[in-house]
């Protein structure tokens, strides 16, 4: 009778914290232990990111927000640790400088984004930051020697965060450590939970380590970063945070103190050259040198393109090297989406090479590049015009208070990719510019709704910022205050020679000898007074001055 009850008793897999009948947790367990090699033969990549706006999104992509938890165990995967569809170290079948026709490229890029499935597995393939990552750096031997600290990566988008975090989870598998990715833009206070109790279960029962990846770290609320900071003081888990901002303002203090700060650079145009030249070649597309000739206005049918082989310029190479501002996501895209428009386009020319081969190909130029940027990248640069123009659209339509213009730029900026807290800092400035005192609230909501997406993040702030910018375009405007403080300003700013002294009587006399000097002598104190009180309050020399009028020029 007992043996029946404890079988029937409800006892917590240490492995998935799922609570099981006790007669079942032996053979449930075998199973977890075997998932978690299943895992790892699946693959061991961070989450793919989120499209950037109107970036490549091939068809049949799932997108990461749908699994914020990924764990990746440390078995090696079948087939040399290569995940299905990436060319790692190898060039993929057909690359490696074989020619691919037309149509075979066509079904190759649909799928997963080349940028994910070029995603380098070690460190050979890692192009550029030597400064933190070249031979004799700290960095790089450590990480040689599987010694991973706990690393915050700061860097601009596409610079090769989440890309340095996957070539420590395949080195982490040789040492038989845990990595889990977590993404701060999906993930809740949960999910973080859920990683430090699996966490403490393996390193008690397995003493198996476990490296945890927050990517997007800056997105995690400070009571959220503070989930894990004991944890990784303890030991319990390594922590690898990505983030574009600056983490001395977006990282809980006590974390930052308890990692190092890698600080990683936009990528060199040389560096993204190499990057490009890898992708060209794993898709067997040829180079096209100077020497080589071409008349790109010739063209031929579509259906006769896709048997046709694929040139690119190196000219158009170089200029999308240099257009992608060191973000290799955003290069890659515009190779991918321009290849991918030429193919769809189905126009032929005639190509003679130096080496005295003549053919009719699929001619990719500078232009085509040019147009592949254009749609995956330009349409919002944060870091660009594109962040300043933006702004200035949606401050002026909010002046103009044409709410649906106010909600569409927020919208393109947020969808961009742009940190909710600019848009949050500028609409502070707006409710006193532009509102001020015709609705004196306007200032409150701007502060609130500016803590309400300090402490929320993306994606939930983007309404608190829809309905703070709908209120202003609604809301009355009034420029007087800030038109009256230019007049002060220029008033300071036009005077010449020392300026006035405070009017003794407007002055503090706290000592005696201040009291002698005439400090205070004659000031009258407004509140013990009935009738409206007759004081200057200006320097003699600008009594009477009124600012809020008009002021000549
Ligand atoms: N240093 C690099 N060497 C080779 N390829 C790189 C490098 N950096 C980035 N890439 C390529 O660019 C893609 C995007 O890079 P990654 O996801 O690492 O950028 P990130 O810095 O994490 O960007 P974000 O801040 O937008 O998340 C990768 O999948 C990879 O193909």
């Amino acid at each position: 009778m007992e043996e029946e009850e404890a079988a029937a008793a409800a006892v917590r897999c240490p492995v998935c914290l799922r609570e099981l009948p006790g007669a079942l947790i032996n053979s449930h367990l075998d199973r977890c232990l075997q998932a978690g090699k299943g895992d790892a033969e699946r693959g061991c990549s961070p989450p793919p990111k989120k499209p950037r706006l109107a970036a490549a999104v091939p068809s049949g992509e799932t997108p990461s927000a749908a699994a914020p938890v990924f764990s990746l165990f440390h078995k090696s995967r079948g087939g040399g640790g290569q995940s299905p569809g990436a060319p790692g170290e190898k060039p993929e079948e057909g690359g490696g400088g074989a020619a691919l026709r037309g149509a075979s490229l066509a079904q190759k890029l649909e799928g997963k984004p080349l940028a994910d499935r070029l995603r380098p597995d070690t460190l050979r393939d890692y192009v550029g930051q030597e400064r933190v990552l070249g031979a004799q750096t700290l960095l790089r031997s450590l990480l040689e020697s599987h010694e991973i600290p706990s690393l915050i990566l700061w860097g601009p988008p596409g610079c090769g965060k989440t890309t340095l975090a996957h070539i420590i989870a395949n080195s982490s598998k040789k040492t038989g450590a845990r990595f889990v990715t977590l993404s701060a833009t999906s993930a809740k206070t949960n999910d973080v939970r859920d990683v430090i109790s699996q966490a403490q279960n393996e390193k008690r029962l397995f003493k198996r380590k476990t490296i945890l990846f927050i990517d997007e770290i800056h997105r995690f609320n400070k009571s959220q970063q503070d989930t894990f900071l004991p944890h990784v003081e303890c030991g319990t888990v390594t922590l690898i945070g990505a983030t574009t901002e600056n983490p001395s303002f977006q990282v809980n203090a006590a974390l930052l103190s308890r990692c190092r700060v890698i600080v990683l650079e936009k990528l060199s145009v040389e560096a993204m050259e190499a990057i490009l030249m890898r992708a060209v070649r794993s898709l067997g597309v040829q180079v096209l040198g100077k020497a080589d000739q071409h008349d790109s206005s010739a063209t031929g049918s579509s259906s006769e393109s896709s048997e046709f082989p694929v040139y690119i310029e190196e000219k158009a190479l170089s200029t999308l090297a240099y257009l992608c501002d060191g973000d290799a996501r955003t290069g890659l895209n515009g190779l991918q989406l321009a290849v991918q428009a030429r193919l769809a386009a189905g126009k032929t020319t005639p190509v003679s090479t130096a080496k005295g081969c003549s053919a009719d190909g699929v001619l990719i130029t500078e232009e085509h590049v040019k147009e592949g940027l254009q749609r995956s990248h330009i349409l919002y640069d944060r870091a660009g015009e594109e962040h300043y123009n933006c702004i200035s659209a949606l401050h002026k339509s909010m002046r103009g208070s044409d709410e649906n213009a106010s909600l569409y730029w927020l919208a393109r900026m947020l969808e961009g990719g742009e940190d909710p807290l600019y848009v949050a800092r500028r609409l502070v400035r707006f409710a006193s510019e532009d509102i001020g005192l015709a609705d004196p609230l306007a200032l409150t909501q701007a502060v609130a709704a500016y803590q309400g997406c300090h402490f929320i993040g993306m994606p939930e702030c983007e309404v608190i910022l829809a309905q703070c910018v709908v209120y202003f375009a609604r809301a009355p405007k009034s420029i007087e205050v800030y038109k009256a403080y230019n007049n002060v300003k220029e008033c300071l700013r036009m005077h010449t020679g020392p300026l006035p002294p405070v009017p003794l009587h407007l002055r503090n006399a706290p000592t005696r000898l201040m009291k002698n000097l005439g400090y205070g002598k004659g000031y009258k104190y407004n509140p013990m007074y009935k009738e409206p009180v007759e004081q200057d309050y200006l320097p003699e020399e600008l009594k009477g001055m009124d600012f809020f009028k008009e002021q000549k020029t």
